[in-house]
């Protein structure tokens, strides 16, 4: 039975730092234990001001980068060098980790192809690494989703395969390619990532809504560790 812990932290910027230090410890547990450490990255604002806290982390190489793999929860659907791709958002730290060895798979871009055909390719190339995911971030959205797993949408029901194309998200664009619910919940660790008043609502569902379909938030469960990492306002509505 895996853990599940809340962490409140004062304001988005010190949870950004704080879970930069916390990301770091836990690749570095994952390298000793395991030789690898398999990260799957989130896009949005918290994920975004993660992983630009990870770069400019004074401890970031305590983290041997040459042995870890980075992988994408969801991506947005756009053509290669499209601001909005996540992989686009996270440039500064992926070309900040890539000279240091570090593998990274992003999700395909828009090449004219039907996004289920990206789809099938990014399920191939999980298939043939099989990784353990060691830890998930998840940035949790005002209508509790996550990844592209939106609520009252279809692809939460989807068990048939690892990666899925997404048609009108409710949130732009409307494209999207995500991990399917079965391989979020193949993770050792999930991190929920949730900052500012406008999460509040979504946190508090998904700590208590039982059906994926209302809140995917509380859906994903780590097969070792759940942490929901939040700031004040977005723990504001939790008894
Ligand atoms: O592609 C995306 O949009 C993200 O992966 C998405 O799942 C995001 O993490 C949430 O929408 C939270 O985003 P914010 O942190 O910006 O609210």
């Amino acid at each position: 039975m895996s853990g599940e812990r809340v962490l409140v932290h004062r304001d988005p910027a010190l949870m950004a730092e704080a879970v930069a230090a916390r990301l770091i410890t836990a690749a570095v547990d994952a390298q000793a234990a395991r030789g690898t450490a398999h990260l799957v990255l989130t896009g949005g604002r918290n994920g975004n001001a993660l992983l630009a806290a990870l770069a400019a982390h004074p401890a970031r190489d305590a983290v041997d980068w040459a042995r870890v793999e980075l992988w994408w929860g969801d991506e947005r659907y756009l053509p290669a060098g499209d601001p909005e791709r996540n992989a686009v958002q996270a440039a500064a730290f992926l070309d900040a980790v890539r000279p240091l060895g570090a593998r990274i798979h992003e999700m395909p871009a828009d090449d004219g192809a039907p996004a289920e055909e990206a789809a099938a390719r990014y399920a191939a190339e999980l298939a043939a690494a099989d990784p353990v995911f060691d830890v998930l971030l998840l940035g949790v959205g005002p209508d509790a989703h996550v990844a592209s797993l939106f609520p009252g949408h279809p692809g939460i029901r989807e068990t048939g395969s690892t990666v899925i194309a997404v048609h009108d998200s409710p949130k732009p664009p409307p494209t999207r390619i995500s991990l399917s619910l079965p391989a979020l919940r193949a993770a050792r660790q999930v991190w929920l990532l949730a900052a500012g008043a406008d999460k509040a609502d979504a946190v508090a569902l998904a700590r208590t809504a039982p059906d994926p379909g209302t809140a995917p938030a509380g859906a994903v469960k780590g097969t070792e560790q759940t942490l929901w990492l939040l700031d004040e306002a977005a723990a504001g509505k939790l008894a």
